[in-house]
């Protein structure tokens, strides 16, 4: 049945972006996925806002839950100072094999470390595989019933320190009613929401940061 959706974005970007250009391979899937097909890319609505968020926390570590394609991750990566590093996990091999050479087209593979497998047992194997004591940045982006149990997994796992800056996307669409209620209602977080639209659509949609306060 030839190429996935996937498949289909990563041939896009090897065709419209110019290798070792992150904002290139930014464009390229934005073009794609509003023109062409759509594809749950954080997109162009909320990635200024990722990318707000990002720059101001500045992070030395970052986690990304949800690599999909890797768009996010190209976005995030770009503006890590050197040295920096993202850990993205991501479940389904064939996106994970697909988000690799988005990745290396933007010239960022050796900012960032791709892991497959469930956040669930991931989180817990992070201190002793990549010798991490906290992240600075988490950011959501993977199936929305995992999101709660996943930063409550991050502190028992004293993954969070004081200043941990979470921010998950698809608060409103798809919706995570239960991770809301959650960090806007524990006297562990500070949280505010960032209004915007579901990515290449005039859906509502929104970006949660949460800080951690230890
Ligand atoms: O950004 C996203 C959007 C959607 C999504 C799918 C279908 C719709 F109709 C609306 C929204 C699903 C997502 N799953 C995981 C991570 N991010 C997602
Ligand atoms: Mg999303």
């Amino acid at each position: 049945t030839g190429l996935s959706r996937p498949q289909r974005m990563l041939k896009a970007v090897q065709k419209n972006a110019t290798k070792g250009d992150p904002q290139s391979v930014i464009a390229a899937i934005d073009y794609y996925c509003r023109h062409k097909e759509w594809a749950m890319n954080v997109g162009d609505d909320k990635g200024p806002i990722l990318d707000s968020v990002v720059s101001e926390v500045n992070p030395s570590t970052a986690l990304e839950l949800g690599t999909y394609c890797g768009y996010s991750t190209v976005r995030i990566a770009r503006l890590l100072s050197p040295g920096s590093k993202l850990i993205t996990v991501e479940f389904n091999p064939a996106y994970a094999a697909v988000a690799r050479q988005i990745i290396a087209h933007a010239g960022l593979q050796n900012k960032v470390t791709l892991v497959e497998g469930g956040s669930g047992d991931l989180i817990p194997k992070i201190k002793e595989q990549f010798g991490i004591t906290s992240f600075d940045f988490v950011f959501l982006d993977h199936w929305k019933d995992r999101y709660l149990p996943d930063i409550k997994l991050l502190e028992d796992c004293g993954l969070l320190k004081k200043g941990s800056v979470l921010l998950a996307d698809n608060v409103i669409c798809p919706g995570t009613p239960e991770y809301l209620e959650y960090v806007r209602n524990s006297p562990r977080y500070k949280s505010q929401y960032f209004q915007s639209y579901l990515e290449y659509t005039k859906a509502e949609d929104g970006l949660e940061k949460s800080v951690f306060l230890g």
